[in-house]
């Protein structure tokens, strides 16, 4: 009699890549995640593909010296990004790429875009770099490009680039309701953009916690744009717009559960304050009730692993 249930199939596993070779380094506010290079991504690739994880997401962190104010790093076709995909898709082909399109890892700044000198962040030359990054991406076989900047007017202008390029079946994934989240923390020590970003923070694009009828336009706009699918970030604290979002659009909708949710739970499983497995589960079923087709998580292997062991694949 159960509405909601969670399988494999919902799950999208966020991963995060470094230069090099046998290369793993901890993030330490994100216990038990790490930033691998190639070799040992490969490895975790594997076994999504033997748990039936259907999507991996990438996320680089870029040697500080690659780092400009223009993020142009994000466009070259050789970087890091463009590689692991290439490399990703020789080895499993089944298995679907997602890429970030967002110039945060790569800007000096940490801003997700180009800023003028007072730190404004500007939107239109913005959305020609993402082009150009999301270009390497969907050209290297990435099967889904997933704009993370909210830049306005970035959906229809990205589905214009990959029509132009021939790629008629790479899939946008908009985060369309991205709200200026202090739970993206543990994120920005990942990828290594929260030193640089210092003070200042994301509220001129992204979204206000206060709001949720500004969620329903974004998403709208998104999805007249040309998206495929579209995103609710982040995850537990905004159940209430996924639920609105999906309610009103019925389109392919999905949330992420974000680093900061992730290390929230983390902190209490380590101190054994909260039962880590029925936690977790817990946490994808009420994802799947609000509304969601399917979850970014750092969890998925995880819960990949016990639907597994329950035969629930
Ligand atoms: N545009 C970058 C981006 N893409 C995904 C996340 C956050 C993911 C997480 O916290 O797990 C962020 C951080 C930000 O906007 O500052
Ligand atoms: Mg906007």
């Amino acid at each position: 009699m159960r509405e909601s249930r969670v399988s494999v199939d919902d799950l999208i596993y966020p991963v995060f890549v470094i230069e090099g070779n046998n290369k793993r380094v901890q993030v330490p506010s994100m216990p038990g995640v790490e930033r691998l290079s190639l070799d040992l991504l490969l490895k975790q690739a594997e076994e999504c593909v033997k748990l039936g994880i259907p999507v991996m997401a990438l996320f680089p962190s870029i040697d500080a010296s690659l780092k400009t104010p223009d993020g142009r790093e994000a466009a070259n076709p050789d970087g890091l990004i463009p590689r692991v995909v290439r490399s990703l898709k020789e080895h499993f082909p089944e298995l679907g790429v997602m890429c970030d399109v967002a110039l945060d890892p790569y800007t000096t700044h940490g801003q997700d875009g180009l800023i003028d000198e007072t730190g404004f962040i500007l939107n239109d030359e913005t959305i020609e770099m993402l082009v150009k990054q999301m270009l390497a991406q969907a050209q290297a076989g990435a099967d889904i490009v997933a704009p993370s900047d909210m830049m306005d007017g970035r959906i229809g202008i990205i589905r214009d680039a990959l029509e132009a390029h021939g790629l008629i079946y790479t899939k946008i994934m908009a985060y369309s309701a991205k709200y200026a989240s202090c739970y993206y923390g543990p994120f920005r020590d990942a990828v290594g953009s929260a030193s640089n970003l210092g003070k200042s923070n994301k509220a001129v694009y992204q979204q206000d916690p206060g709001n949720t009828n500004e969620a329903l336009w974004e998403v709208g706009l998104d999805l007249a744009e040309g998206a495929d699918m579209v995103m609710v970030k982040p995850g537990m604290p905004y159940l209430d717009v996924l639920w609105r979002v999906k309610q009103e659009f019925q389109a392919p909708t999905f949330a992420y559960q974000v680093s900061g949710e992730y290390s929230m739970l983390m902190a209490a499983f380590q101190n054994g304050w909260l039962d880590e497995k029925k936690t977790i589960m817990e946490t994808m079923l009420c994802f799947k009730r609000a509304g969601a087709d399917g979850v970014l998580t750092y969890f998925a292997p995880q819960v990949a692993r016990w639907l597994n062991e329950e035969g629930r694949k």
